[in-house]
């Protein structure tokens, strides 16, 4: 059975101007997951509940199976790492090796050696302070430690932001290799679908302070498909959309070539030719494609299906 590593019951967190959930989630150790989700969706305010920056209103939040309402114990702290989408200032007058200092102080389970292995291979400049560095060299600096740290849980605030595409490769390997080598589970936002494809297990969504729903990244490939028609006018167009009403976006693409969505290509083809309509090809819609269904009402098939089980 899947451990979890955390779960959210019931959270819901009052901002300004709307409010964040109900969030009901768990996520699984030993994985990671990408919250993704267009701007000022809850993201960031997910991974605050879950660094215990900000406390839910209403319902709970569970590390590891236990809900720590009055503070995170040092010991669970002390195994989780967390990289904010925009860096604290405390540090900035510290250089790297400052900082890593400070750390290591911290974090008992510190690895120098792997720090410095990272901050090379990433460039960070040795003897500059951290507020003056550019903010690719910081973003690069503040992953390098958080992994240094050698965290069981690691929550990672749209990392990539500022990186170079150098450097960009550079963190999604280094984050594999993390994986490969270790039972930690990353909770990654982001908004590049590349870094979704490459590194996330499981998929969350969420829209408008609202959880749309969970999945697993492989799922989802191939679950919505494209398919073009020959057409001969309107009429046949009407007709079809008359046989296939779930079929989404049916449209003239050009004259006589008419295209539709689905999520059942198989019976869908079927069902075409058996009217007598030709079917032209098909392609299966890439990830970004399926997210942007999924946020417009559109959830995969797959998930009902789970949850029916
Ligand atoms: N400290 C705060 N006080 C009040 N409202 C806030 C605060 N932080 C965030 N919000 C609001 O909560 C909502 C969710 O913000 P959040 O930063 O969690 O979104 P996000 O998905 O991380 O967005 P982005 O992709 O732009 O980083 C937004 O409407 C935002 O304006």
């Amino acid at each position: 059975m899947v451990e979890q590593a955390v779960e959210l019951r019931n959270v819901c967190k009052k901002r300004r101007h709307k409010t964040i959930g109900p969030l009901n989630v768990s996520l699984p150790q030993g994985y990671i997951t990408a919250l993704v989700g267009q701007n000022g969706s809850g993201k960031s305010t997910l991974l605050h509940l879950l660094m215990q920056l900000s406390f839910p209103g209403e319902g709970e939040v569970r590390w590891f199976g236990e809900a720590y309402v009055d503070g995170l114990p040092l010991k669970l702290r002390q195994q989780m790492a967390y990289v904010p989408e925009v860096s604290q200032s405390e540090e900035n007058f510290w250089t790297a090796a400052e900082a890593a200092e400070f750390r290591r102080h911290w974090y008992p389970s510190w690895d120098q050696g792997y720090f410095e292995e990272l901050i090379g291979k990433f460039e960070v400049p040795h003897n500059a302070r951290l507020g003056k560095m550019s903010k690719g060299e910081r973003r690069k600096f503040e992953i390098a430690a958080a992994l240094a740290a050698k965290p069981r849980l690691l929550l990672l605030d749209e990392p990539s932001s500022g990186l170079d595409p150098f450097a960009w490769k550079i963190m999604i390997e280094t984050l594999q290799r993390y994986m490969d080598e270790h039972e930690a589970t990353i909770i990654i936002s982001t908004h590049i679908v590349e870094e979704v494809r490459r590194l996330a297990d499981y998929i969350v969504l969420m829209h408008q302070g609202q959880l749309l729903g969970m999945t697993e990244k492989d799922s989802l490939f191939g679950s919505w498909s494209e398919i073009w028609v020959q057409i001969e006018g309107e009429q046949e167009l009407q007709e079809l959309a008359a046989e296939l009403p779930q079929a989404l976006e049916l449209k003239l693409e050009t004259p006589g070539v008419a295209s539709l969505l689905t999520q059942q290509i198989y019976l869908y083809e079927k069902r075409i030719q058996d009217l007598g309509v030709k079917v032209l090809k098909n392609r299966s819609l890439e990830l970004d494609e399926i997210l942007s269904l999924w946020t417009r009402g559109h959830r995969p098939v797959l998930i009902d299906q789970k949850r029916g089980e």
